[in-house]
């Protein structure tokens, strides 16, 4: 479980949150969407104590990530939205790095990488160095990493970006997966395709506050709107905006 209550966070004189209450429920895939800079991904980081809330409060698997950073971060599995990998190190390496952070016994951990390792396909990838894989490779890594130390809560900041159609496919399933196992998962998205085909629960930010949260179908209903696209439009205020650029360049 991971509740916000009435979350706040200005950078300067930016408000980026503002007054944020939303909670993520276990056993749901929660899709994040929001425009570009509405604060998904600050608010994703607040779960792990990498941004404190100016006012409000945060609270992951019962712990305050402001107070008890390093225990959400046992919690919390995370993959950010800018790969970040030890460029000199191989996968393998950074397989043992991070688990021994996470104090994971060997014989668990090697299952567990190959069903992951087998699951992405990254088996000939594995003695390279991270530096030398592609970007959807790296991004396959991240998020495995994300997953070693078998986390209550998933927290995936565009996970699909770089990914082709069969490693996207197999995310989609991971993630139900995941969530079928009681955790809860959150992930961020622009793709509205995958947020209405995976996504139980949906939540909209728009200048950094909630304008809309439930599942795609209740969503498409109280908006009368015929996807996830429209309703988004609708709900972020873009509608008309989206229709004035529309007619500019076809100049009618
Ligand atoms: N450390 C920081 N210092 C100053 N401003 C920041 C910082 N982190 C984020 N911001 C600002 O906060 C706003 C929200 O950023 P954030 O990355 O949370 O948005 P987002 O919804 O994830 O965006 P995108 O969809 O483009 O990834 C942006 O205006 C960004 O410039």
């Amino acid at each position: 479980m991971l509740i916000y209550q009435g979350v706040s966070k200005r950078f300067g004189g930016n408000v980026v949150l503002d007054g944020v209450s939303v909670e993520f429920r276990p056993g749901v895939v929660h899709a994040l969407l929001g425009p570009n800079g509405s604060g998904k991904s600050t608010l994703m980081k607040m779960a792990l104590g990498l941004v404190r809330p100016d006012s409000g409060r945060v609270v992951v698997g019962g712990v305050d990530p402001v107070r008890d950073p390093v225990s959400a971060r046992r919690i919390v599995g995370y993959c950010p939205e800018e790969v970040v990998l030890y460029e000199s190190l191989t996968p393998g390496e950074l397989f043992s790095f991070v688990s021994s952070i996470y104090g994971i016994p060997n014989g668990f951990l090697r299952e567990r990488i190959e069903r992951l390792v087998r699951l992405f396909k990254l088996g000939d990838q594995v003695g390279k160095l991270c530096g030398e894989l592609s970007l959807g490779n790296k991004r396959k890594l991240s998020l495995i990493l994300a997953l070693l130390h078998e986390p209550a809560v998933l927290i995936l900041d565009e996970p699909f970006n770089g990914l082709d159609p069969e490693s996207g496919r197999i995310l989609k399933e991971l993630l139900r997966k995941l969530a079928s196992e009681g955790r809860t998962v959150v992930f961020s998205t622009h793709i509205l395709e995958i947020a209405e085909a995976v996504a139980d629960n949906v939540v909209i930010l728009s200048r950094g506050r909630v304008v809309g949260a439930g599942s795609p179908k209740e969503l498409k209903e109280r908006l009368s709107a015929p996807d996830l696209e429209s309703v988004f439009l609708r709900a972020t205020g873009l509608s008309d905006e989206v229709k004035e650029m529309i007619r500019l360049l076809w100049g009618f």
